[in-house]
């Protein structure tokens, strides 16, 4: 996942995406970049690192423009510590393009190649962002018939792109001295979606919280395989490129990826989340009487909406028996297991008090490598626990997911291979809970809207607990090719800024 955002606007757009990227930091906090857009000429900054570290005043003051679009980067192909790869990316030609991507292609090996034999064109990082931007760039100089460009030879392009590409991508470009692109793929793996201001602004984003937040009132979300072209004039055109187009949002989203104050594709993530946590308690009284759990507590901060309806359901006290630094950024999305695990215990830290003598129920969202589960059992242990037990509001997941989360090699994952008991063993708790799949997908479908018009769901992208790859073109050939392509961290490049207070000086 990354957080990505466009804006036309009739006022400067500089300040707009910062805050926007402010608001979808947690989507990804290694990398961010801005690209405006005046007149023909395009402006940009990039740097590894997270928004308010990256964008000092002087950058800001070199964003002119009122379009424009931005990133904020978590790797997940290429080289996640080269500041080449941050986005947004940029090709001359034809017009000039720049280009956010969200997601990840399953296929860029084979497009790298083809762009080399067949296009002629050069790629000069390991990004499968900068194969799409060529891909697109070349199919809109195929598509056009002159200048300017005509708005339906944009979309013939996109119809184009959508037959060469497979995985996932919610892209958002920009095409000098025309406007802004925007189109997902054909199965809406990932979101994005679109809101306007009063003053007649657009914004698309990957998450509603990014436009609300920006003054922006959300529109609709942008449906799978569709492209959106934003004139500048501020004019909305859009068509559907693909024709078999069927939405399968990513479920992870749900479970922990999104904000719970968003709402993607018409399902609140908080609603879901909830929903997650009924539906794990059924799986709680079958395996520990409610009788036995003197205190039920969240693992901050993604776990909270299940933990609480939990909590409530078995008529158990919810309390906050950790406490989080709010300074450390989320530690699944860190590259390197030694920085996950160090930043755990700086992370969160026990309130000794809630679990002396007690046995306490520990609930988080999911529970991926292990490292948060391991370390938060040996702590509540550590303040004097009677019994650890663990609950998750997810079911393990087992599988490598290809298409945007940094969870590729099967070998990482606890739960993969192993029973719930040895999972258990390693964690280290004295019962281990999880919600299971089928359930999973009830409890966050029940959270779609009823409302006529709404984009019917064909059902969830699920991998990573289930197995299935939507796109079908997944086999262990495939995820071993793009392990050979996924972020490549030595422990010594962790950056030590990411684990203290930010410098807030300019
Ligand atoms: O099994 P693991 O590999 O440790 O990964 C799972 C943990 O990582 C995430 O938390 P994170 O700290 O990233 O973010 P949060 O504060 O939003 O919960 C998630 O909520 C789990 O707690
Ligand atoms: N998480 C993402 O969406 C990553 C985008 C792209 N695949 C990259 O690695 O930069
Ligand atoms: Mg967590």
């Amino acid at each position: 996942m990354c957080g990505i955002v466009g804006v036309f606007s009739n006022a400067p757009v500089n300040q707009l995406l910062y805050d926007a990227m402010l608001l979808l930091q947690h989507r990804g906090q290694d990398a961010a970049g801005i690209v405006t857009m005046l007149e023909r000429k395009f402006f940009m900054h990039k740097a590894k690192g997270m928004v308010r570290d990256v964008f000092r005043t002087r950058n800001m003051r070199a964003l002119p423009g009122t379009t424009g679009l931005g990133q904020v980067r978590y790797p997940t192909a290429g080289n996640a510590y080269s500041e080449e790869e941050a986005q947004p990316f940029y090709v001359n030609a034809p017009f000039g393009i720049v280009l956010v991507h969200n997601g990840n292609l399953t296929n860029a090996h084979a497009l790298r190649s083809e762009l080399f034999s067949t296009d002629h064109r050069h790629t000069n990082t390991e990004s499968d962002s900068e194969v799409l931007l060529n891909v697109l760039a070349h199919e809109i100089e195929r598509a056009t018939r002159g200048v300017p460009l005509h708005i339906q030879d944009i979309f013939t392009a996109v119809e184009a792109v959508h037959r060469r590409l497979r995985g996932s991508y919610a892209v958002i470009s920009m095409i000098a001295g025309h406007g802004l692109l925007v189109f997902r793929d054909p199965y809406g793996i990932r979101p994005l979606c679109l809101g306007r201001s009063a003053d007649g602004g657009v914004m698309v984003a990957s998450e509603s919280v990014a436009l609300e937040g920006s003054g922006f009132t959300f529109e609709r979300d942008v449906l799978p395989g569709e492209a959106v072209f934003i004139d500048l004039q501020g004019q909305v055109h859009a068509r559907q490129c693909a024709p078999d187009a069927s939405l399968h949002p990513c479920i992870f989203e749900f479970v922990y990826l999104a904000r719970p104050d968003s709402t993607l594709d018409g399902i609140s993530v908080y609603q879901a989340r909830l929903n997650l946590g009924e539906t794990l308690a059924q799986r709680v009284v079958s395996t520990v009487p409610p009788s036995e759990i003197d205190v039920i507590v969240p693992i901050p901060e993604s776990s909270r909406p299940s933990a609480t309806q939990l909590a409530h359901l078995l008529g158990v006290p919810y309390r906050e028996g950790f406490v989080k630094n709010r300074y450390v950024g989320r530690t699944f999305i860190m590259p390197g297991q030694a920085v996950r695990k160090k930043s755990v215990r700086q992370k969160l830290n026990v309130i000794a008090s809630e679990f002396k003598d007690r046995n306490v129920l520990l609930v988080d969202d999911s529970i991926v490598r292990g490292t948060t589960s391991r370390e938060i059992v040996q702590m509540a242990r550590d303040a004097g626990a009677r019994k650890v037990y663990m609950a998750s509001a997810a079911p393990p997941v087992r599988f490598p997911n290809v298409y945007g989360i940094d969870m590729p090699t099967k070998d990482e994952l606890v739960a993969h291979g192993r029973t719930i008991e040895e999972i258990r063993q390693i964690i280290g708790c004295d019962a281990l809970i999880y919600q299971d799949v089928d359930a999973m997908k009830r409890a966050v479908m029940k959270a779609a809207p009823k409302t006529p018009g709404a984009v019917p769901l064909g059902g969830f992208e699920a991998s990573c607990f289930d197995g299935v790859y939507v796109t079908g073109d997944i086999d262990t050939e495939a995820i071993s090719r793009m392990n050979g392509n996924r972020p490549r961290i030595e422990e010594t490049d962790i950056d030590a800024s990411r684990l203290t207070l930010p410098n807030h000086s300019e």
